[in-house]
């Protein structure tokens, strides 16, 4: 079993005129397998023993996140998951996982350290919960650490809001330099949603500058799209420089998925096609992604919002 320590506080009270609210800040917090008090939040163990929360709506949607990474793994809407893991994900707390929604922080990559960075495979806690007229808000942070620093010797915090509605699921990223010098990171929110690859396409990215990472990632071809809808038809690794603030992507299955961002100004679609031959058909990746470098001031914020939709 995985204990995690717990610090509440009273909850706030609300006027009438406010939504409906009741909030717990505090530290990571609950025993696994135990309802935290806050409506529609429950830490309880995932696979590999891992500490996994789930997120209830009041109106009938669920989404699964790992501490393990702050990687949402699942959002259901209906009966339907519409994110995909990888069937050869693994949950050990030893490499990332590979699907639902992976943090690529403080680097995309390539680039000097391991491809995604490290948020990715790092253990994050939760510092909030709250639920807001039936919508459960879950807060988790990431700070630097022994492991981080080997790699990237900043201090950060990273702060990851994540609200499930009915039909949407919504995250803010907001990254603070707590260190006494600047520093520059890149990151991505490497989206896997669950697809048909031969019916799946993207609206939106007509116009966009491109880097082809396919065949050399480390040398990208530039070009233009020039397409208003973009398929899947094969090896797929392309990065789009000033993205739309709203994509859409046809899942193939029957779902029209709007792809809302602010402040995250590049897109990346990837799918491994045959070099991933037992899973590539189920699913495509759409990142929303900040590809140039974010110079960061000591104490200055980054904050990055995305929300997922479905008709
Ligand atoms: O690390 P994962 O989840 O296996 O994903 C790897 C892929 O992630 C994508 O974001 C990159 O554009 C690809 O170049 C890379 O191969």
């Amino acid at each position: 079993m995985v204990a995690i320590s717990m610090t509440w506080s009273l909850p706030s009270l609300t006027s009438s005129k406010l939504p409906r609210v009741n909030r717990y800040p505090g530290m990571a917090f609950a025993t696994v397998n135990k309802d935290t008090a806050t409506l529609g939040v429950k830490v309880t163990e995932g696979l590999g023993n891992l500490p996994k929360v789930v997120l209830t709506s009041s109106h009938g949607s669920e989404a699964e996140l790992y501490l393990y990474g702050g990687c949402v793994t699942s959002w259901k809407v209906g009966s339907k998951d519409l994110l995909f893991v990888r069937p050869d994900a693994v949950f050990n707390g030893q490499k990332p996982i590979s699907g639902g929604i992976p943090h690529c922080f403080p680097q995309f990559g390539p680039g000097p350290m391991q491809q995604h960075g490290f948020a990715r495979n790092s253990n994050w806690s939760i510092v909030d919960s709250e639920n807001v007229d039936g919508s459960p808000v879950i807060t988790l942070e990431l700070k630097d650490s022994p492991y981080s620093r080997a790699m990237w010797d900043y201090s950060f915090q990273a702060l990851y809001k994540i609200t499930l509605d009915k039909k949407s699921l919504s995250t803010e990223l907001k990254i603070t330099n707590t260190d006494k010098t600047a520093f520059s990171f890149t990151t991505a929110l490497h989206t896997y949603f669950s697809a048909s690859v031969s019916g799946a396409s993207v609206r939106g990215l007509k116009g966009c500058k491109t880097l082809n990472k396919d065949p050399d990632p480390k040398n990208p071809v530039e070009g233009k799209e020039e397409r208003d809808v973009v398929t899947y038809p094969g090896f797929v690794d392309c990065v789009y420089l000033g993205a739309a603030n709203e994509l859409y992507l046809d899942n193939g299955l029957g779902d029209i998925i709007s792809i809302k961002n602010t402040n995250w100004p590049d897109a990346v679609l990837w799918n491994p096609h045959l070099t991933m031959e037992a899973c590539y058909k189920d699913f495509v990746c759409v990142e929303n992604a900040q590809i140039g470098n974010v110079e960061l001031e000591p104490e200055k914020p980054w904050v990055a919002t995305q929300q997922l939709s479905v008709g």
